[in-house]
């Protein structure tokens, strides 16, 4: 398991390339047959892929010192978005199907857990974003049409782009974890500029979606000392609170994003104009 330690605003602008990639950057989302994870010390997020081929994924059961817990829900709660092939996820014996660009929250409890591919030619990608839970909330599926869906920008500033918001208190209650997924128009390159912070909330964004030979420069830092992150398809990058979120393609590209922390009103942001950046 990859442990990410916290970080000081401070110590985060003395870093250099490789540096900045080892704190926020998650390199390896999906791996064929495996559980991912990377433990964040910022809200101690755990995020990660799981990609079942033939045979299903199942959660190791022993997770050790790391949790302290029995299981892995036993004291958190699970986000999750099926980026991949129609799949399906057995939660203490209930069957959830979970297709391609649906989303799934499991609540804090469920001991058994598999995850199953449709078929392992196509296999499911579930993408996920757990985070420690005070109460058990229901399980649920949540449908494409189910999401609540704006758009936003416009194709002069290249941002015209369709935020679904799958896990949020409008759709359905969970303790922390709220998550979506933005999508940006052919020709559009940039999500999230205007920039903003959220001090009550860190976040986390996996993009996907991308051919290879394409990149996505995405922008971090505090609004007054910003940095950038080479990201490529399936790779995510931890933003914590101090930090700006953006970023800009070479062309247009998906997100997942996904936040835990104080609150969860999505429109609660600290707002940041171009003109302040530097
Ligand atoms: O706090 C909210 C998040 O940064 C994202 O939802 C922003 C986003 O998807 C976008 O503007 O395209
Ligand atoms: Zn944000």
């Amino acid at each position: 398991m990859d442990i990410r330690q916290s970080i000081h605003s401070e110590h985060a602008k003395t870093l250099d390339t490789a540096g900045l990639r080892r704190e926020f950057l998650i390199p390896e989302v999906f791996r064929p047959g495996e559980f991912t994870m990377t433990y964040s010390h910022i809200d101690r997020i755990v995020v990660g892929g799981i990609m079942p081929l033939a045979a299903p994924v199942v959660l190791p059961a022993s997770l050790g010192k790391t949790y302290g817990v029995d299981f892995f829900l036993q004291r958190r709660e699970m986000g999750m978005i099926n980026i991949g092939g129609p799949g399906w996820v057995q939660a203490d014996g209930e069957t959830f199907e979970v297709d391609s660009e649906e989303a799934l929250y499991l609540g804090q409890g469920i001991r058994e857990l598999s995850f199953h591919s449709a078929d392992a030619a196509n296999p499911a990608k579930f993408y996920y974003n757990s985070a420690p839970a005070h109460a058990r909330f229901p399980s649920r599926r949540v449908r494409r049409d189910e999401a609540v869906c704006v758009t936003l920008g416009d194709a002069a500033s290249a941002n015209r782009r369709t935020i679904r918001k799958f896990i949020i208190p409008d759709v359905l209650p969970t303790c922390q974890v709220t998550m979506g997924m933005t999508r940006l128009e052919e020709g559009s390159l940039w999500n999230t500029m205007p920039c903003h912070t959220h001090d009550r909330r860190m976040e986390v964004y996996l993009y996907f979606g991308m051919d290879a030979d394409t990149a996505v420069f995405h922008m971090m830092g505090q609004p007054q000392e910003t940095r950038h992150i080479v990201v490529r398809n399936e790779q995510a990058v931890i933003s914590p609170s101090w930090s700006i979120h953006s970023g800009v393609g070479t062309r247009a590209y998906t997100f997942i994003w996904g936040m835990v922390g104080e609150n969860q009103v999505f429109d609660d942001m600290d707002h940041v104009k171009v003109a302040d950046l530097r």
